[in-house]
């Protein structure tokens, strides 16, 4: 048996060892942690159970027998409590960052006179001109090719509409308290600000244009510059949070390479409107 496995070490503090003083430490506490238990919490302490809550874990049940003798069940306890720390950090800082960049809250907030407009951009990436202008282009169209991307991207709306609906109900995370909400046509989820469904439909809408229509550079520049934009705005209208912003975007740009992977070709569409009499 090799010189230092822990039977052989704790048949010597059994014994009366040197090892003595471990011994106590393993099986009860000693004296002095005692005291630190039955003291007030410090001001560190206190702070640590604040953003841990009651009995996270932290502190004093670290130095408990059992944790001693599991090092891996330290790190447990440690690795979750540094992403929470991490966590609420960050959405401090969003909480920060997007009450100062709220500027055009209300009519009386600093850029107050730039709500018309900013208004006017969230009408550009609103869901019903959207939609509506997509069936006007398909009633329209009078290509193959054309009537084949329009309904790929009507099916993509429609698809984002559910989507950001399921994860805003699921998240259910309030619009920031700057919000004035007078937006029109919305859906009784759209109380929810995470993720910006503006956000995903900008990303997924221009990401479908850049891919679909033949653009000049010019042009191509422009429909990037109008995806910021919009996203920009969710947070200067006060509408919405940075992340609920970034969150969108990242979203809808998955949104859009989940279309491109369903995506259904003119002979498809063809047996699919049949499939539903139309
Ligand atoms: C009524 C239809 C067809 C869509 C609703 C579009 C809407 C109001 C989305 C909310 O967007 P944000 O989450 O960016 O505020």
């Amino acid at each position: 048996m090799p010189a230092h496995s822990p039977k052989s070490r704790n048949r010597e503090l059994k014994s009366g060892g040197g090892g003595r003083l471990e011994f106590l430490v393993l099986s009860k506490p000693p004296a002095a942690l005692q005291r630190a238990a039955s003291e007030p919490p410090s001001p560190r302490h206190r702070a640590v159970q604040q953003v841990e809550g009651p009995g996270s874990g932290l502190g004093l049940r670290r130095d408990s027998a059992s944790s001693s003798s599991q090092p891996d069940d330290d790190c447990m306890k440690l690795n979750p409590s540094l992403l929470g720390i991490a966590l609420r950090s960050l959405l401090a800082i969003d909480l920060w960052l997007s009450k100062r960049l709220g500027v055009c809250a209300t009519e009386d907030s600093p850029w107050g006179s730039a709500r018309p407009i900013m208004k006017l951009i969230e009408v550009s990436g609103h869901g019903i001109p959207w939609i509506g202008g997509t069936l006007y282009c398909l009633c329209k169209s009078d290509s193959t090719a054309g009537q084949e991307v329009l309904l790929n991207l009507l099916l993509a709306l429609i698809l984002d509409l559910v989507l950001v609906g399921i994860v805003k109900s699921l998240v259910r995370r309030r619009r920031p308290t700057h919000n004035k909400m007078d937006m029109f046509a919305t859906f009784s989820v759209d109380r929810y600000s995470f993720p910006s469904g503006h956000a995903t439909r900008a990303a997924l809408g221009g990401r479908f244009f850049l891919n679909h229509l033949v653009l000049a550079v010019p042009l191509r520049v422009l429909v990037m510059l109008w995806v910021c934009i919009v996203g920009l705005s969710r947070v200067m209208l006060g509408r919405h949070n940075v992340t609920d912003v970034v969150c969108g975007f990242s979203m809808g740009y998955l949104q859009y390479s989940l279309v491109e992977y369903m995506w259904l070709s003119s002979s498809n569409l063809q047996t699919f409107l049949r499939l539903l009499g139309i």
